[in-house]
């Protein structure tokens, strides 16, 4: 398991990304010219109302999809201009993926499921399986190796869904409206299971359009056709508290280890702003 990392590193850089869809004559720019970073060990709630451009973003982040422009580094390397199969290999060893829909194979039992990221490597790398039994053990189905997916509830089948991500010890992990299915007790726990791996040093994105999932993050970051909107950073979760301040929208943006939480609002009165320092070097 991640041991919390003294130095926050940036994971996910992204520089002036813009993301243009053509439909028929028209072009829609669900992400503009964004340029955010996200460090080691962060958690964070991407927010926004529907079409503010959520899932685009999610979709860059996992390298499902690619840039229109600009640049996506992930631990200092280049993916916007990989190569397809690169990409694959790379995105498999560095990003988890938690869905809303677990998305578990029906026919494999919940060990095999969590080494399903592994499976088709031509072998297994070392001391894997050792390693997807303390995985199952870490979320709580230590009981259950053998159990299917539909043995399982869907609490149960999203925790396997979370081993599954971190087989690889990704750099990343992506959540998208990973507790929607379930109702909100399991929800609950779920997060408390984010809650302990952003404490082991985890770093998590999670998207969603829940305020109660996303007050539960570190830090928010809202987004508003294609731009960021706010973002919101300071300790949040279990405690509930936050000593926010506003900041205008043409202050220097905050730094990771800021011992307050901190909100930084963009207008909407300056178009094409969509860009913000995720605590790093800019
Ligand atoms: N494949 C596509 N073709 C054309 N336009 C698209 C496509 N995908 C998204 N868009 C447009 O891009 C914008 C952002 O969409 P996106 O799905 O990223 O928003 P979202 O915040 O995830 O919304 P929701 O919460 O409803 O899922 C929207 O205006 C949407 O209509």
């Amino acid at each position: 398991m991640k041991q919390p990392q003294p130095g926050k590193q940036p994971v996910a850089e992204l520089t002036d990304v813009t993301r243009t869809y053509k439909m028929g004559d028209e072009f829609v720019k669900a992400l503009d010219t964004f340029t955010f970073t996200f460090n080691s060990g962060e958690y964070w709630a991407i927010m926004g109302s529907s079409g503010s451009g959520k899932s685009t973003l999610l979709n860059l982040l996992g390298c499902i999809d690619r840039p229109t422009s600009g640049s996506y580094r992930i631990r200092g390397r280049e993916v916007s201009s990989m190569d397809d199969d690169t990409l694959s290999t790379f995105r498999g060893k560095e990003l988890g993926f938690i869905f809303q829909s677990y998305n578990l194979l029906p026919q494999l039992d919940v060990l095999e499921n969590i080494l399903m990221p592994v499976m088709y490597q031509d072998e297994y790398p070392d001391g894997i399986e050792e390693r997807a039994l303390r995985l199952a053990e870490r979320v709580g189905l230590g009981g259950r190796l053998h159990h299917k997916p539909m043995q399982l509830s869907g609490g149960q089948q999203q925790r396997v869904a979370i081993a599954r991500s971190l087989i690889n010890d990704p750099a990343l992990l992506l959540a998208d409206e990973a507790t929607g299915n379930l109702d909100s007790k399991t929800a609950d726990e779920i997060l408390e299971l984010f809650d302990e791996l952003h404490d082991e040093g985890t770093t998590i994105l999670l998207v969603t359009h829940e305020q109660d999932v996303g007050e539960r993050a570190e830090n928010i970051l809202r987004l508003k056709d294609g731009l960021i909107e706010s973002v919101h950073r300071g300790q949040r979760g279990r405690s509930g508290a936050t000593q926010a301040f506003e900041a205008s929208h043409s202050s220097v943006a905050p730094h990771a280890g800021d011992a307050e939480a901190e909100v930084v609002t963009f207008t909407s009165s300056e178009p094409g702003r969509s860009d913000a320092d995720g605590g790093g070097e800019a």
